[in-house]
């Protein structure tokens, strides 16, 4: 199996190309106002069209109202939904029958007792994002570049699908895979020359040393 690889709030078409490029599998696009790497609907709808058949657009939202959450999934046609608040297991269960789309819940992790969140989304959420907590007072719950301790990871159950989150960058991925042998991991900040402007040239590096490290999940190429 390959390892998917998400690159997270895009914003123009230099870096959609950049990101299909390298081989992502996954395009995020954030919809929440606070960020830098905020789009609007009509944005995401145009730059998500050359993902199609090659990547799969994923929706990025926080604790949206149904009204916001119809506005973005009747526009861009997302493949998938990022649920990135605090949207109960009832919520995500719901989301997942009315639209008929996968739901990666995005989980913040710090310490042990984080991961003991997920259980109540097993069943339900298709899969998760592990992303490091932000720090206290952050305005943003994700993108914020910091990584978390991966050893954690070591102790969580093999069957869960998740996408290894957080402060990643060309430099720490390698080490990254290695340790926590993820089926996906998701980049933003360690892309960008600045907070929500992507790098085309980050992103090739990004795929590069994820590529080195074996793009393949690294069990399968022992
Ligand atoms: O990236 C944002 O600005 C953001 C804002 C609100 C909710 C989620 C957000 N990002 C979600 C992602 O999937 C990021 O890629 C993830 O948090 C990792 O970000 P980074 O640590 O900067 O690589």
């Amino acid at each position: 199996m390959e390892l998917d690889i998400k690159i997270c709030g895009l914003k123009t078409e230099e870096a959609v190309a950049a990101a299909l490029d390298g081989g992502a599998s996954h395009l995020g696009f954030i919809f929440f106002e606070k960020s830098p790497r905020n789009v609007a609907v009509k944005a995401a709808t145009r730059l998500r069209q050359a993902a199609r058949g090659r990547a799969k657009a994923v929706a990025v939202s926080v604790d949206a109202d149904d009204e916001t959450l119809a506005h973005i999934i009747e526009g861009m046609e997302p493949d998938m939904l990022q649920l990135h608040g605090k949207e109960s297991p009832e919520r995500v269960a719901a989301l997942k029958a009315r639209y008929g789309l996968p739901v990666m819940k995005a989980v913040s992790v710090r310490e042990a007792a984080d991961l003991e969140g997920i259980g109540a989304y097993r069943g339900i959420a298709d899969r998760f994002l592990l992303d490091a907590k932000p720090p206290v007072g952050a305005e943003l719950p994700g993108g914020n570049g910091i990584p978390f301790d991966w050893r954690l990871l070591t102790f969580l159950d093999g069957d869960v699908d998740y996408m290894l989150s957080g402060g990643l960058n060309a430099a720490n991925i390698g080490a990254a895979l290695r340790l926590c042998r993820p089926r996906g991991i998701d980049v933003s900040s360690g892309v960008e020359r600045a907070p929500g402007e992507k790098d085309p040239d980050l992103i090739r590096a990004f795929f590069h040393a994820a590529c080195g490290a074996g793009r393949a999940r690294p069990e399968e190429t022992a």
